[in-house]
């Protein structure tokens, strides 16, 4: 018996993060105290713990569906990709080194260290432990010195729930291929399965439920519909709806090959008033009221995507044509002279050439900021917050015109950032700057040159509502009783 469950998924993309989150507020709701938790996520969106730790953002909306503060412990390896075969390994929140994928594959055996220490506090101080796994246990390539996904299961022997997306097709063919390519303890461990994003009549998927639970032997805990509104801070893919009813603003974000953080924009995505598109490769920036330069994992990378699109004469144009632009950390930096990376902390080059459309420039550092912030902007007159991840320091003339001022900023620094004379260029580390429905709300304003002067999203409430939608659905679908006794947390 244990009290510890794994969700593992038969694809990316199946739904784990979701289920995860669902099950870890249904069981907060039953006064359990929950953890989530992920040994290794792969992923450029990040959060940032109180302790000033870097973690997956799933496993942090996952701790407030359980109601607990972040905790760097709820996954403890993180992967940033950061070129085709490297990414930077982030180990108990703190960036340790950039590694090549073969290198990392030889370091698992370190890494599941990591991953069992934190599984071990998490279990003492905990009543559970909701797990994620990561793509799918079926990649028998990557078996060996696993830690994500059948490699922890199996040591810490916990049962496992593997989830399938019905949605696109051959679902019965995932389930059964995946348990197929499992060992027979492995199998063991499987416990039983969850379909999601069904859509249509269940009458006509019972025979098939029927037959997989004989052909298996073990249960269907449940058939997840298709949630048609749930909009979920997304774990990597970029989420593409867009809720617009009557736009008044529009704006484009560059989807950059590396862009870190893409939820920045999630709280304009979800305003009725903005009208948000993301350009993608091959295409243009259109007339917009806003342009914003995202952040980035590998600036000079980017910058490089950004020339080679032309997109950086789309931006001239429209900055001459009296059009608002935001850049945010890496987007920021690219705003500058030049980009400087002598120790190749992100890239092979040591320098590029930035957009040139203010005074200043960056050099990448080995010591990485990571900070919960809070500070004043005048031009906003409103106090704004976010979160910094950024190895750059920027420094020059620009920015003594400050995007925002600090009072006791953790790091001493004593502003960030910076607006044009003309106010029309605005560059900040601040991620998470339209989260705060005041600061947001004077951006919009500011973008909208004072046409939108609508109360912003409150992407805090909005997310609250959002996980306690999810978590009724899991409760009227699946069946909680037999996971909590799968859990040994009651007797069934
Ligand atoms: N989050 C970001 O955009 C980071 C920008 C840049 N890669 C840095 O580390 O400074």
């Amino acid at each position: 018996m244990t009290t510890t469950l794994m969700v593992q998924g038969t694809t990316s993309d199946a739904g784990k993060s979701t289920l995860v989150a669902g099950l870890c507020r249904v069981f907060a709701r039953r006064g359990y105290r929950i953890a989530p938790f992920k040994p290794q996520n792969m992923a450029l969106n990040s959060a940032v713990t109180p302790e000033g730790g870097e973690i997956g953002r799933a496993q942090a909306l996952q701790a407030t569906a359980a109601g607990v503060p972040p905790h760097t412990d709820f996954n403890p390896i993180l992967l940033k990709p950061n070129s085709d075969t490297g990414a930077q390994v982030i180990i108990h929140g703190r960036a340790i080194s950039n590694m090549e994928a073969a290198v990392y594959h030889d370091y698992k055996k370190v890494a599941m260290e990591a991953v069992l220490s934190s599984h071990r506090r998490l279990n003492e101080s905990y009543d559970c432990v909701m797990v994620e796994g990561a793509g799918s246990p079926a990649e028998i390539n990557l078996r060996e010195n696993d830690i994500a996904n059948m490699g922890f299961a199996t040591e810490i022997k916990c049962p496992v729930i593997i989830i399938a997306d019905i949605d696109k097709g051959g679902v019965f063919a995932h389930l059964i291929g995946t348990l197929m390519l499992l060992s027979e303890d492995e199998q063991e461990l499987v416990k039983g399965f969850v379909i999601n994003r069904f859509r249509g009549d269940i009458g006509l998927l019972q025979s098939g439920l029927d037959w997989l639970e004989k052909k298996t032997g073990k249960p269907v805990l449940g058939v997840l519909p298709y949630l048609h509104n749930l909009y979920l801070d997304a774990e990597d893919a970029v989420a593409a709806e867009n809720i617009v009813s009557k736009p008044t603003l529009k704006v484009a974000v560059l989807l950059l090959p590396h862009i870190s953080n893409h939820t920045d924009f999630d709280a304009l995505r979800l305003n009725p008033s903005v009208d948000l598109c993301y350009v993608r490769h091959t295409q243009r920036i259109s007339n917009v009221d806003l342009i914003a330069i995202p952040g980035s994992k590998n600036v000079i990378s980017d910058l490089n995507f950004l020339y080679s699109e032309c997109w950086d004469q789309d931006i001239q144009r429209h900055v001459r044509y009296g059009g608002k632009l935001i850049g945010i950390c890496g987007g920021f930096q690219m705003l500058g002279e030049y980009i400087y990376d002598p120790l190749h902390i992100e890239s092979t080059e040591k320098e590029m050439k930035g957009l040139g459309l203010a005074e200043f420039s960056t050099e990448l550092t080995e010591s990485k900021t990571l900070n919960h912030v809070c500070g004043f902007s005048k031009m906003l007159n409103s106090t704004v917050t976010g979160y910094e991840i950024h190895c750059g320091r920027s420094y020059g003339s620009a920015l003594r015109k400050s995007f925002v001022d600090f009072e006791g900023h953790p790091d001493g620094v004593l502003s960030d950032g910076f607006i044009s004379e003309d106010d029309q260029i605005i560059g900040t580390y601040f991620h998470g700057l339209f989260d705060d429905p005041s600061a947001s709300q004077a951006l919009l304003l500011w973008a909208s040159n004072g046409r939108l002067d609508t109360p912003a999203i409150d992407i805090d409430i909005k997310r609250e509502q959002q996980i306690d939608f999810l978590a009724d659905a899991c409760e009227q679908h699946l069946n909680i009783r037999k996971i909590e006794s799968m859990m040994g947390l009651i007797t069934e």
